[in-house]
């Protein structure tokens, strides 16, 4: 069965009845190759996907193709691999050459038989049975997926093929130019990190799907050859580069991030020798696809180095890189022949990338959302006091300025109190510190249940406290200090199988009109906290207008 019949099969896969024939030496000619072929030197192809692996010497494919209707009919042929140096094709019928080509990204993509990123070209087979010879040279792996259809059955399949690009892209850009804006806005280096990684991504798959060399650098041939190696190790570094800064691995695993870092400098340097050696491309194609798969492994190991050392980030992360892992995988081993070809395989890396590229995305809004968190729990942890949970000194500053601002604008009356636990050193010294600690603790709950909704409180001191009452007249004022005295006399601290009773002294004033700041009036309050305590304690003294 090594003849397809083709008229009634608008799409075949030629590559599963193809002969080939690996050349020795010196190059042979067609006549040579037909040669070795009639006397059975050719092997029968396993697969319909022709795969010989990276370095591999120039193969010879010989396909037979049946036309049984009376009429020629016209093929699309395509090489469905973007990367072959140097490919001859040669269409015989009858020992007649009715056509030839030649193609392959050594030569300008000007150069190309038909416009497309695949190597493609137009087959008319007249009647009866042709013979379709192939000769391909490539230090790159030297993979064959052959596809012969009608102009329209391939017509399709381009088109879908380019939407899904467009998908993959688009989604892919707009994760990039999200990331940056990020970058430029926040200025934390992982957002510029991740943008780089899923920008050369992007360059790299441009690069070996072909799409760049159609569009972007179709005349420069040496980069064509160059750009996979190249971008797949700068692809490889800048993934653990993203991972080192946005796994904070420098703290966790110092010792990793520099070995890290060295491999990443060692293997761009490495790169950078082969591209100055004649013959260092099948050399860099080794190191790259080795250095993807190591890296691939080293991203797991990141992830799982900072799950250890508890990084919540991490979770995302390991997710991420498996789905990626797992993708990468199976396109570098498809592609350089370790496991068999197939479509699906060879776009899994594009799959695994572009849900990579979603998580991680997300894992940094996530790790943003912490922080922010963080940040505001300290900024609310600096205005808090830490014993009591009052406002502090500086918290009561900031939250009464303005309404003192407003009340003195509109003359509305305004009271403070400062109100001083009595004899509280005797606590101390009978009872212990802890014993004293609770004391203020209850008395700041104590006074928290008794003043208004609009009133501001905070610690003063060590056992004092301060309470700003916005439109509040002397007289209410002095009847909100008496209920919290009442009410701190009410509490009772139980230690060691004793219960202490507190008291407390109280200074209050109201604003006048010769008052016109705040620390005025906290002035007169104190002076009138002290009248308290030298009148024997446990009182109200308001100041005299
Ligand atoms: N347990 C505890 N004690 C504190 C704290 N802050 C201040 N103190 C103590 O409170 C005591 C205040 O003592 P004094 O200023 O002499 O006043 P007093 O003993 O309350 O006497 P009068 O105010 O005159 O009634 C000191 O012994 C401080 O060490 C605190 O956060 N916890």
């Amino acid at each position: 069965g090594d003849l397809i019949d083709l008229q009634h099969q608008p799409l075949v896969l030629p590559g599963s009845t193809a002969f080939y024939y690996a050349e020795t030496g010196q190059p042979i000619s067609l006549d040579t190759a037909r040669e070795a072929f009639r006397q059975g030197q050719f092997t029968p192809s396993s697969s319909p996907f022709l795969s010989f692996g990276i370095g591999a010497s120039p193969h010879w494919i010989r396909i037979a193709l049946l036309n049984s209707s009376a009429d020629e009919l016209l093929r699309v042929l395509s090489i469905e691999t973007t990367w072959l140096d140097h490919i001859e094709l040669y269409l015989l019928q009858d020992d007649q050459l009715l056509t030839q080509t030649l193609m392959g990204d050594s030569f300008p993509f000007s150069q190309r038989p038909l416009n497309h990123r695949y190597f493609a070209q137009t087959l008319t087979l007249p009647s009866g049975t042709t013979e379709l010879w192939m000769r391909v040279a490539t230090p790159d792996p030297m993979l064959l997926p052959l596809y012969l259809g009608s102009y329209q059955v391939q017509q399709q399949r381009y088109e879908q093929d380019a939407y899904s690009y467009g998908v993959l892209y688009g989604v892919m850009l707009a994760l990039l130019l999200y990331n940056l804006m990020l970058y430029t806005g926040i200025r934390h280096r992982q957002y510029l990190y991740y943008a780089i990684y899923v920008g050369l991504f992007v360059w790299l798959n441009l690069a070996y799907t072909g799409h760049g060399f159609r569009w972007l650098w179709p005349e420069a041939v040496t980069w064509q050859q160059w750009a996979n190696p190249v971008l797949m190790i700068l692809y490889g570094s800048s993934g653990l580069v993203f991972a080192l800064s946005f796994l904070n691995i420098r703290n966790s695993a110092p010792r990793l991030y520099q070995a890290i870092q060295w491999l990443c400098i060692a293997v761009i340097l490495l790169l950078a020798v082969l591209l100055l050696i004649p013959q260092g491309r099948v050399a860099a194609l080794y190191l790259a696809f080795s250095f993807i798969l190591l890296g691939t492994l080293l991203m797991l190991l990141l992830g799982g180095v900072a799950w250890r050392a508890g990084n919540p980030a991490s979770r995302y992360f390991l997710c991420a890189s498996v789905i990626a892992a797992l993708g990468g995988m199976i396109t570098a081993l498809s592609v350089w022949g370790l496991i068999p070809f197939s479509p699906a395989g060879y776009r899994a890396v594009d799959l695994g990338t572009m849900i990579e590229a979603v998580l991680l995305a997300l894992a940094l809004a996530e790790q943003f959302r912490r922080t922010q968190r963080q940040r505001l729990r300290a900024e609310a942890m600096a205005r808090l006091d830490p014993l009591t949970g009052l406002n502090n000194r500086r918290a009561f500053a900031e939250r009464v300025e303005p309404l003192w601002q407003s009340c003195v604008r509109y003359d509305r009356p305004m009271s403070l109190a400062i109100i001083d636990l009595d004899e509280f050193k005797k606590i101390n010294d009978s009872f212990g510190h802890k014993a004293g600690d609770l004391a203020l603790e209850m008395t700041a709950e104590a006074l928290l249940q008794s003043i208004r909704g609009g009133d501001i409180l905070a610690r003063w001191g060590g056992e004092e406290f301060i309470l700003f009452m916005p439109e509040t007249t002397r007289d209410e004022a002095v009847r909100v200090a008496e209920r919290l005295r009442a009410c701190i006399g009410t509490v009772q601290v139980r230690e060691q199988d004793a219960l202490i009773s507190l008291s407390a002294s109280i200074g209050v004033a109201a604003r006048d009109e010769q008052i016109e700041r705040l620390e005025q009036l906290i002035c007169v309050a104190d002076q009138c906290l002290y009248q308290a305590k030298m009148q024997g304690r446990n009182r109200v003294v308001l100041a005299h207008a």
